[in-house]
């Protein structure tokens, strides 16, 4: 198993959160997406405002490393418009998944409608631009319950409106890796939530993100279902994977 092909080398976090200037903030962004690029992570995923960075440096290397970032981060409470706004800004500056914050706040108040309605068109949006679309619906602010009610929904949105050659296009994805729960509880992939997300997304493939921090986290995800894994630990994965091997 070539665990690099499953990563979503993952750094996300603003000059507030890293307490960084602007200039410093953007080092650390070129050094993973430089990172990326050395150890053939599958994709680099980056905030919006590094996209256009992110796909210069790649295409200068010749590499084949995809650029995501995500929309509407971290929270997912905008509108739906600004919502589209923002991922057709990363379509144009050249993103090649688009990782939707789902309002799962909004699932949550029993605004059905509101949900199937951005699912719909921020799907539509990345699919007509041949986008790879990812769903993050924040399983840590979710009761097992309401895992398998958003998976579902998401899921019968796509098969009722996309054809079956689309699904592996669109992804069920865990978590944001920045939701603070009131326990200071883990807050992103387990493998009780996941399990959940496979078995009511399937078709549709599932995202492992948040928390995933070591090798054998990683084959755990990957020997569960999971077609893709974010992580801000992607380096040290393939390191405990060159360990693991022998090399
Ligand atoms: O999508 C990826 C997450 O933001 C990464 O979370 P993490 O820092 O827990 O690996």
């Amino acid at each position: 198993m070539d665990v690099r092909a499953y990563l979503d080398s993952t750094y996300l976090k603003t000059n507030q959160q890293a307490n960084l200037s602007e200039a410093e903030n953007v080092l650390v962004a070129k050094s993973f997406i430089e990172e990326a690029i050395r150890e053939h992570f599958k994709l680099i995923m980056i905030r919006p405002d590094r996209v256009a960075l992110a796909k210069k440096m790649i295409q200068e290397a010749q590499s084949n490393v995809l650029v995501g970032t995500v929309i509407d981060f971290s929270k997912g409470q905008s509108d739906l418009a600004t919502k589209l706004a923002e991922a057709q800004q990363a379509i144009v500056d050249g993103a090649d998944d688009l990782d939707f914050v789902c309002n799962y706040e909004a699932f949550k108040r029993g605004e059905i409608a509101l949900v199937k309605e951005e699912i719909l068109k921020g799907t539509q949006m990345g699919l007509a631009h041949k986008k790879t679309v990812k769903w993050i619906i924040e399983v840590a602010a979710l009761n097992n319950g309401q895992i398998i009610q958003l998976s579902a929904l998401i899921k019968n949105v796509v098969m009722q409106n996309f054809k079956e050659e689309q699904y592996a296009a669109v992804f069920v994805k865990s978590s944001t890796g920045f939701y603070v729960t009131p326990n200071n509880e883990p807050n992103g992939a387990t493998v009780e939530t996941i399990k959940i997300m496979l078995e009511n997304a399937s078709p549709l493939p599932v995202k492992a993100a948040g928390g995933v921090r070591n090798y054998a986290d990683a084959v755990e995800m990957i020997q569960l279902g999971v077609q893709r894994i974010g992580t801000s630990g992607a380096k040290a994965i393939v390191d405990g994977a060159n360990t693991q091997n022998g090399y």
